[in-house]
C-alpha cells in the first residue's frame, strides 16, 4: 500500500520537510555551477527513517521542470523502491526518469546519502569515449582517490543504469563515475556532498582534456594518490564538529 506523508510520525514529516527544502536549494547549485542545460540534471537526498517506519525514503527533483520553478513543495518524496508516496504533490507530478537508478544505488550502498545526475560537458564528453579521467592531478588524489571511472552503457528507465553505477563505484574509492555514452553520475554523504563530487568531476575533466592537448599528462605514483586521498578526506578544512 502506498504510504501517506501526512500519515507518518511527525519526526519523519519534519526530515522530510527540511530534505525537501535541502534538495530544492542544491538543484539551485547545477545551473550555478554550469554542470547542466535546461532540465538535464537531478540530485536526491536519502532520508534515513527505517528505524521510525520500516523503510528509507528519498527526495528527488520532477521530471523536466526548470530549475527556477523548483521549490520545496515540488519536491517529491519516494520509497527506496522509486514509489512515489501520496507526498501532497499532483498526483500527475512524476519524479525524475532516472528516479530508478538513484534509488537502486540507495538499495544497494546504504553509506550513500546523496546522488546526482548531470551531462556536464567535459565530463560527458569522456563518457561518450568510454575512458576513464586518469589520475594525474593532486585534486583527483583529493577527492576521488584515483581515476574516475567508466560505468557500461545503459538504457534510462530501469535497474539498467543504478546496476552499473553500483558495479562501477562498490570497489572504487571514487564518488564519480561516467556511465558510457551518457553522463556522470555522482554520490556521496548527503545530497551536497554528491554535488561537490559533480563539480569537482567536471572541473577534472575539463583540466586533464585540456593538459592532453598540451602533452600527455603524468602520473602520480599510486602512494602518493593514497597519501593525498588520506590528507584531504580526513584532514582538510576546519576540524569536525
Ligand atoms: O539523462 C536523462 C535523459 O536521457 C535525464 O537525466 C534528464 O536529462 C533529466 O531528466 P529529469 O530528471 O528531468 O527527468
Amino acid at each position: 500500500m502506498t504510504l501517506t506523508l501526512t500519515d507518518l510520525p511527525a519526526d519523519v514529516q519534519d526530515e522530510v520537510s527540511k530534505t525537501r527544502r535541502i534538495v530544492a536549494d542544491l538543484h539551485a547549485e547545477l545551473p550555478r555551477w554550469e554542470l547542466v542545460v535546461w532540465t538535464a540534471g537531478n540530485v536526491s537526498q536519502r532520508i534515513r527513517c527505517a528505524d521510525q517506519i520500516g523503510e528509507d525514503l528519498f527526495v528527488i527533483k520532477p521530471s523536466g521542470v526548470s530549475y527556477d520553478q523548483l521549490g520545496p513543495t515540488q519536491m517529491v518524496v519516494c520509497t527506496l523502491d522509486g514509489a512515489k508516496i501520496n507526498d501532497g504533490t499532483p498526483d500527475r507530478l512524476q519524479p525524475s526518469s532516472d528516479t530508478a537508478a538513484h534509488a537502486y544505488v540507495y538499495t544497494h550502498m546504504d553509506h550513500v546519502g546523496g546522488v546526482v545526475h548531470t551531462h556536464s560537458t567535459y565530463a560527458t564528453a569522456w563518457a561518450a569515449r568510454g575512458e576513464e579521467v586518469p589520475c594525474v592531478l593532486t585534486m583527483m588524489a583529493d577527492e576521488f582517490g584515483g581515476p574516475i571511472p567508466i560505468g557500461p552503457f545503459a538504457l534510462i528507465g530501469d535497474d539498467s543504469i543504478g546496476r552499473g553505477i553500483v558495479d562501477t563505484l562498490k570497489d572504487s574509492r571514487s564518488r564519480a563515475v561516467l556511465m558510457q555514452n551518457h553522463g556522470p553520475f555522482t554520490i556521496g554523504k548527503d545530497g551536497r556532498d554528491a554535488v561537490k563530487a559533480a563539480v569537482m568531476c567536471e572541473e577534472v575533466a575539463r583540466t586533464v582534456h585540456i593538459s592532453r592537448q598540451l602533452g600527455e599528462p603524468l602520473p602520480i605514483a599510486q602512494e602518493k594518490v593514497d597519501s593525498l586521498f588520506d590528507r584531504y578526506q580526513n584532514v582538510y578544512g576546519q576540524p569536525k564538529k
